[in-house]
């Protein structure tokens, strides 16, 4: 059947949700059957009565339902009578009812390629069902909606169903009908469709600690709240604290009502929950492994995880080394036949390349290169994956994306907050190793790079190599780097510590709290345009920003005057928080004389879209779970990117202290005058 032949009208939940790439692990419960058997019968009718081939989906579409998570999700009613079914939705439906019928519970489920029929059969059979994925269903595309809708009749002809049971030999007739049948969801190339996770579980070892409270917990909560997630998701904690099951549920629920970025359901939390499990233990306790491996196995057997894990170290650096051994040495890291393992690994990647390279020699010992998924979040941002979309979807950049027309790239990484309570980490560690080394060099890669030849992890790993390979650092160090420490100030109209006075803190500490670089890229489209990357702990605001800052026209036929007030033309992507873009440039002012002045032309993604970008997390955890590695650094990026910083830290390692700066204000005066030499100034954001 022709994609045409579908109906762009509503989706039940459910249906949508089965539409989408993953596979949902939910054996077909015995209503499932039943209605399967039905629908098959209604198949077995029509194929006596030779409907025509003509008939549409569409005369089947439904309107939207939102099938309620944690309930047995019955297809909307609308279409009770099989003898308003028309041919093509019970052939469909016969499809459904041996998929059904044959299913086994979790082995149906573990096949990414399950068959359409199989889809229509878990939209129409589910026993438990997630909530219904809002980006799927309620804001799907026509097409999208056409597809899903086509599911969704199958769904509802399974629904007709009476109690009446159907020999198979009846099942197999009817399939012969829907055999022509070509499911329009099922087009790898659409993208549009939110893909779900398989059946699968989610290990977080550091699940106490401030990243898995803040950012993963509630992550893992919003893409169930999506529908994201399969309904057997797992999701196993693992710390050194005396806590149950019950009291591991009860942390995350505070969590996610404090953070989660989607309103709290009841529904999708209870089942959330009824897959948390917690193991008490610390990293050298082999007895914990051992119950974690013992947990696995039980949620295997009792949630249809069939035995996809992936294992998020969100842990302090040190122990990186040691858990992935652990997992090797418990059996945990070797994927039983058919299901698969992975290692999320968090950020520093090493503190610098030697030691980086001991980790991945380590990791590689026990992951194979594509098991590892080490964690940039910032690529998880919509923004800064949309600097692709900006450069290689449109015509009117990349002309002017170059050296003949670019003055300098500016990135700027700001934050108010100070360190927090994370001194431990951050002492010795410091901005540049913190985000300079991943976050900054992902984003001046993401800006420098040539077209990849294809949107997959291998041409974006080639492309971004060639970028951070062709850096080239200034010979004079110390004129063009800059780092700084905050020092007492005021913030949000409080007055805060300075760095050297936070609590874990030495007070002879020469840790940076701020760091300015200027670099080149030494190719034939960059080659001359430094590139000036800014982070810094309490300065002024949050912001996170790509400015691409143009040269001046080459000629003016304006009296000096009328420009006094022109700036530099500029394209900045607005990474955070107000997400979007601006182009800057002159206009003239409204009046009789010729007076021109910089004004800004915005695409802001609260006014161009309605829904909210998912946090990076998110993005990220979701991608684990289908093995997609497009958004992860690979070794060779970490290695390269540690090569451009550490003759910086050893440069700073032997000369004087970092530059005081006060907080709320925007840097250290030295990073003024390191541009200043340049003849350029920094952007206020
Ligand atoms: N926090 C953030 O904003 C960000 C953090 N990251 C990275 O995420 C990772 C985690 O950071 P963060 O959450 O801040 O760290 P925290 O120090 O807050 O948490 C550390 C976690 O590790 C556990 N842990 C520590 N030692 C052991 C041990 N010997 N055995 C068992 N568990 C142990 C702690 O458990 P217990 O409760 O038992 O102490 C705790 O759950 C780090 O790699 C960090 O660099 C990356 C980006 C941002
Ligand atoms: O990786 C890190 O990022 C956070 C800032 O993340 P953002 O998404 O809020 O920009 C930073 O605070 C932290 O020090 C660093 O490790």
């Amino acid at each position: 059947m022709s994609r045409s032949r579908t109906s762009p009208e509503g989706i039940p939940a459910e249906a949508g949700k089965a539409a989408e790439g993953g596979t949902t692990p939910d054996a077909p419960a015995p209503a499932a059957r039943r209605k399967a058997a039905k629908a098959a019968k209604s198949a077995k009718s029509a194929k006596a009565a030779t409907a025509p081939k003509s008939a549409t989906a569409s005369t089947a579409s439904k309107p939207t339902t939102t099938a309620p998570t944690g309930t047995a999700a019955k297809p909307a009613k609308s279409t009770k009578s099989t003898k308003s079914v028309p041919a093509a939705k019970t052939a469909r439906a016969a499809k459904t009812a041996k998929a059904a019928q044959s299913a086994e519970p979790a082995k149906t489920a573990k096949s990414t390629k399950s068959t359409p029929a199989a889809k229509g059969a878990k939209a129409a059979g589910r026993a438990v069902a997630p909530a219904a994925p809002r980006g799927a269903a309620a804001h799907a595309t026509p097409k999208a909606a056409a597809a899903a809708g086509a599911t969704a009749a199958a769904a509802d002809a399974a629904s007709d169903a009476t109690a009446a049971g159907l020999a198979l030999q009846d099942l197999a007739r009817a399939l012969d009908l829907a055999d022509d049948w070509d499911n329009p969801l099922r087009d790898p190339q659409d993208r549009r469709l939110p893909k779900i996770a398989g059946p699968s579980g989610l290990v977080i070892f550091g699940v106490t600690g401030d990243l898995s409270r803040k950012k993963l917990m509630p992550a893992v909560y919003d893409l169930a709240n999506r529908g994201l997630l399969p309904p057997g998701f797992s999701l196993v904690g693992f710390a050194r604290r005396d806590w149950e099951d019950e009291d591991f549920a009860q942390i995350v629920h505070d969590s996610v009502r404090e953070h989660a970025r989607t309103e709290f359901r009841e529904e999708v939390w209870q089942q959330l929950a009824e897959g948390m499990r917690f193991i008490p233990g610390d990293f050298d306790d082999d007895t914990a492994f051992k119950q974690l491996r013992a947990a696995v196995d039980e949620l295997d057997a009792s949630r249809g995880t069939s035995g996809n894990y992936a294992f998020y170290l969100s842990v302090p650096p040190k122990f990186f080394p040691k858990v992935v051994k652990q997992l090797k040495r418990h059996g945990l890291a070797e994927a039983p036949a058919g299901s698969w393992r992975r290692a999320v690994i968090e950020k520093p990647f090493g503190r610098d390349l030697k030691s980086a390279r001991e980790l991945n020699r380590v990791v590689h010992e026990v992951f194979d290169p594509e098991q590892v998924f080490r964690i940039d979040h910032y690529l998880g941002k919509e923004t800064v994956q949309n600097i692709l979309a900006l450069r290689f979807a449109n015509q009117m950049y990349e002309p002017i994306w170059n050296r003949s027309y670019v003055d300098h790239v500016q990135i700027t990484m700001a934050e108010d907050i100070g360190i927090g309570g994370r001194a431990g980490y951050y002492d010795g560690i410091g901005s540049a190793r913190d985000v300079i080394q991943n976050h900054l060099l992902q984003l001046m890669a993401l800006t420098a790079m040539e077209e990849p030849i294809a949107f997959d992890a291998d041409s974006l790993l080639t492309e971004k190599l060639k970028v951070l390979k062709s850096v080239r650092l200034p010979a004079d160090l110390g004129e063009h780097t800059v780092r700084g420490q905050y020092a007492e100030g005021w913030q949000g109209g409080a007055k805060v510590r300075g760095y050297l006075e936070e609590d874990g803190i030495d007070p002879e500490s020469t840790t940076d709290t701020y760091a300015a670089i200027k670099l080149e890229v030494d190719n034939r489209r960059w080659a001359g345009v430094p590139f000036y990357l800014r982070t810094g702990k309490r300065l002024g605001r949050r912001v996170t920003e790509i400015a691409v800052v143009f040269q001046r026209a080459p000629h003016s036929p304006f009296d000096s005057t009328a420009t006094e007030e022109l700036g530099a033309n500029a394209i900045v992507v607005r990474v955070q928080p107000d997400e979007g873009m601006t182009v800057r440039f002159g206009s003239k002012v409204p009046g009789t004389s010729m007076e021109i002045r910089d004004v800004s032309m915005d695409f802001a993604y609260g006014e161009s879209f309605t829904e909210s970008s998912p946090e990076a997390y998110e993005r990220l955890i979701l991608d684990v779970l289908l093995g997609d590695a497009n958004l992860f650094p690979r070794h060779q990026e970490v290695e390269e990117s540690w090569k451009v910083l550490d003759p910086i830290e050893e440069h700073w390692d032997t000369h004087g202290r970092p530059a005081q700066y006060a907080s709320g204000s925007w840097g250290p005066g030295e990073a003024d005058e390191m541009l200043a030499r340049d003849g350029r100034s920094w952007r206020r954001p």
